[in-house]
């Protein structure tokens, strides 16, 4: 069986968030599967691209309403990412610094998707499955089965998979024009709520949906952002798998990334040398338990809440704990948060920005990793943090739900907590500084969700019996 995959990111090609890990991770362990995996994803202008060397596959030119672009598909010659990689090179619209964030947005995704599908209505190999990612790649599926230069890709099985349900890439009708010819009777299926809506199009049109946990599936038949109506009257074929994680790229015995690498015997030792130069380099006390923040700052991950979290958690706890932040966004929220400095600095900074190296030493230093998520489809984080022997506080709302339980209960691992509000994050807080003060238990703990298992080979097997099911 073959897939191929249609993503805006995958590492270590471009990555913004949780997507590019799961479509860097996903093919590779396809592969380990048995079955072939590919991905095609924009060609940015990264620096991924400036070391790889590629060899020019296919070479076309495509209409954008009045516009004329020439494209270039390449492949990357080594195979270093353990799966066949495609980039799409269009000069122009898609060779920017960065993956989203442009005016233009609509037109490069919708180009990037037109220019696959040229491609692959010209390529004699066929995949058995075309499996999309996310909004950016939803027109495939619609223009599948109704555009007119693609029948010959009709009987191509479709897959759309939704990794966060708030951004659906809707754009006015008066783009209409953008897209290649289709079924005009067919319009309705593009439509939702008067917008061209591309991934309501991909979850009426795909053969099959999903998204990224069970119980993130669960909650968007109650509230997707509009499309909870379509995905009841699409449940059939909607389905929820768990998102694994790469433990290649994600092993603290093995991460090049951390200062001192450590296994489950000596993980206290190796945590507490990772901790000493995280807080050196962040002028924090190395003595106090440290409490991290990783990722977007947007409304949907509760980052609007952390400055009063902070301030509230000092002033209960004072000189007991210290937190640092990663992650860029919302910049109010940016702004506060360096205000917060001011009045918290001894035990508290943070880097505003991107970084995956800092990423990876805060999983390894911190002892608790917070996720006051309003929203999460699966998350990541708190499985990275579980790998790395770090006690995530999460929000009990979609995959946070699943992956982790609650130390007060039986067998339980982590810190649970119901509402995205500074009380219930901060009381969350309050018993982790009772945790950490019970050593034993703690240390028991830590051991516990460092041999969790959450690879992606489950997951991918999944992916696979839900492929099969479409032939
Ligand atoms: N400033 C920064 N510097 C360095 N690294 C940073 C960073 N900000 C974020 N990251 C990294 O980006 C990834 C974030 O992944 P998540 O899955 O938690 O969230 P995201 O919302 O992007 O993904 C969406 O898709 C994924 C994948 O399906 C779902 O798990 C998730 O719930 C859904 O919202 C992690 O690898 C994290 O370490």
């Amino acid at each position: 069986m073959e897939i191929l995959h249609v993503s805006a990111e995958c590492y270590p090609v471009a990555k913004v968030g949780g997507l590019g890990d799961v479509v860097g991770a996903l093919p590779k362990y396809q592969q380990s599967a048995g079955a072939i995996a590919k991905v095609v994803m924009p060609a940015y202008n990264t620096a991924f691209r400036e070391k790889h060397s590629y060899e020019i596959v296919h070479q076309g030119g495509l209409w954008l309403g009045h516009d004329w672009y020439h494209f270039n598909v390449w492949k990357e010659s080594t195979n270093e990412l353990g799966f066949d990689l495609y980039q799409v090179d269009i000069p122009g619209l898609l060779d920017t610094p960065g993956v989203y964030g442009y005016p233009n947005d609509t037109e490069r995704f919708l180009a990037f998707q037109v220019a696959v599908l040229d491609w692959l209505n010209e390529w004699q190999h066929q995949p058995d499955v075309i499996h999309c990612h996310d909004h950016h790649t939803g027109m495939i599926p619609f223009l599948l089965r109704f555009g007119y230069k693609y029948s010959r890709l009709k009987h191509i099985a479709t897959v759309i998979t939704i990794h966060n349900a708030q951004y659906q890439g809707q754009f006015g009708w008066d783009k209409l024009y953008l897209i290649p010819s289709f079924d005009l009777w067919k319009s309705g299926m593009l439509d939702w709520n008067g917008a061209i809506n591309p991934l309501a199009a991909a979850i009426k049109c795909a053969w099959k949906v999903n998204t990224v946990s069970p119980n993130y599936m669960e909650e968007l038949f109650r509230s997707a952002n509009g499309l909870e109506g379509l995905l009841n009257a699409e449940r059939g074929k909607a389905t929820g798998i768990l998102n694994g994680i790469d433990d290649k790229v994600w092993d603290p015995a093995t991460d090049e990334m951390i200062p001192a690498k450590y296994g489950l015997k000596d993980v206290t030792k190796g945590k507490k040398a990772n901790k000493e130069q995280l807080c050196k380099t962040f002028e924090l006390d190395p003595s106090l338990p440290l409490f991290v923040f990783i990722g977007r700052l947007v409304g949907d991950k509760g980052a609007d809440l952390l400055p009063e979290i902070i301030g509230r958690s000092l002033y209960e706890h004072p000189g007991e704990l210290n937190f640092l932040i990663l992650g860029s966004g919302d910049a109010h929220t940016e702004w506060r948060l360096q205000q917060a400095r001011q009045y918290a600095g001894e035990h508290f900074n943070v880097f505003i920005g991107y970084n995956e190296a800092l990423s990876h030493q805060m999983y390894a230093g911190a002892d608790f990793l917070l996720m006051p998520s309003r929203v999460e489809p699966c998350g990541l984080n708190q499985l990275y943090a579980l790998r790395y022997g770090t006690v995530p506080l999460v929000r009990v709302t979609g995959g946070l739900k699943d992956t982790v339980t609650d130390f007060g209960d039986p067998g339980g691992f982590g810190i649970r907590f119901l509402h995205a509000s500074t009380g219930d994050v901060c009381h969350a807080i309050g018993r982790a500084l009772e945790l950490y003060r019970s050593k034993v238990k703690f240390s028991n703990i830590r051991k516990t969700i460092m041999q969790l298992d959450h690879s992606w080979d489950k997951a991918a097997q999944s992916y696979i019996d839900l492929y099969t099911s479409l032939k």
